[in-house]
């Protein structure tokens, strides 16, 4: 792993594989991780998140995921980040220490969903009980309010928050509003905090307004087109982008269309990498024949701008 250096580009926000009766599957991390860095050209990775089940797992089994992450990726992988939120305080803070102590390159954590902060006083009181627990790690703000229900506007959020959380270091930004994120964009320039976006299918768009990544359950499995992206953006070639933009926009919004969620990324991942993913953890439950059948078709029909 890279310490201080500042996150950028994509991030896989990790599957947690589970086995046939529902077990948390640590045995094919190291693949996944070779997988990632050599398939799909991506070298930071973000657990226990939402694709991962995060808030479906028990605190033993996300501190053992947490720690062969860090000792997989060790060598291999830039960044791992954990997530470590959870509706219980002593819970998150119990995690951020784990994750301090097994030396993850990062933190981050979602507003508790059930009861709920209701100004951003409230919810960075939260997050900086969870952060204070790890003083020398880097700490994200996880912002998803589609599941969270939290809408509390990070431009707000962001005022004075190295005040309050000296190890503030970025915003995972998981919404469709663009204007709140340039507003943080904006006026945080010279804080050198990362934005890292995360509504893939709309990544492109993000990056106009200066994101500096993704974080993202399709770049376990599109990674290495999404840097094709990245790089056509960057050049800046921007009708190559679009077409990357587009084509991993028909893929998503096909298989939207069919219901898209958690299972079906592990079920679309499984197929793509060969890994197996396994089922979801109920509530979520396994995708089904004929969404694999139908996704496998699709993904296989997409050509390239690169003649893949
Ligand atoms: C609601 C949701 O799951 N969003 C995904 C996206 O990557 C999403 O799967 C993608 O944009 C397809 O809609 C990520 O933002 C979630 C994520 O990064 C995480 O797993 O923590």
């Amino acid at each position: 792993m890279t310490p201080g250096k500042k996150l950028r580009g994509l991030v896989a926000a990790t599957i947690t594989p589970m086995t046939p009766d529902g077990q948390i599957n640590l045995s094919v991390i190291r693949q996944y991780v070779d997988y990632l860095v050599s398939e799909q050209n991506v070298k930071n990775v973000f657990v226990n998140g939402t694709t991962g089940e995060g808030l479906s797992l028990n605190v033993q089994e996300r501190k053992q995921l947490a720690e062969e992450w860090v000792c997989q990726g060790k060598d291999k992988l830039d960044h791992v980040i954990i997530h470590v939120g959870a509706l219980s305080l002593p819970d998150s803070q119990e995690l951020a220490r784990h994750a301090a102590a097994i030396g993850a390159s990062g933190i981050a954590v979602i507003a508790p969903f059930f009861f709920k902060p209701t100004n951003k006083d409230e919810l960075i009181a939260f997050l900086q009980k969870v952060a204070s627990e790890a003083p020398a790690v880097p700490f994200y703000y996880y912002h998803i309010p589609p599941l969270t229900g939290v809408k509390i506007r990070v431009e707000g959020l962001l005022d004075g928050i190295k005040e309050r959380i000296p190890t503030f270091q970025g915003v995972k930004f998981s919404d469709t509003d663009l204007l709140d994120l340039a507003q943080c964009i904006n006026k945080n320039e010279r804080e050198q905090f990362a934005f890292l976006y995360g509504v893939d299918e709309q990544l492109l768009t993000a990056l106009a307004i200066g994101a500096d990544g993704a974080v993202g359950s399709t770049y376990n499995y599109l990674g290495q087109k999404t840097n094709l992206m990245l790089q056509a953006f960057a050049k800046p070639d921007l009708a190559l982008a679009r077409k990357y933009q587009f084509l991993t926009g028909e893929f998503l919004n096909f298989v939207i269309k069919l219901g898209f969620g958690v299972a079906q990324t592990k079920a679309v991942m499984t197929f793509v990498s060969g890994i197996p993913m396994g089922p979801p953890r109920l509530p979520l439950v396994d995708a089904s024949e004929e969404f694999i059948v139908k996704a496998k078709a699709k993904l296989d029909s997409i050509v390239w701008p690169d003649g893949d």
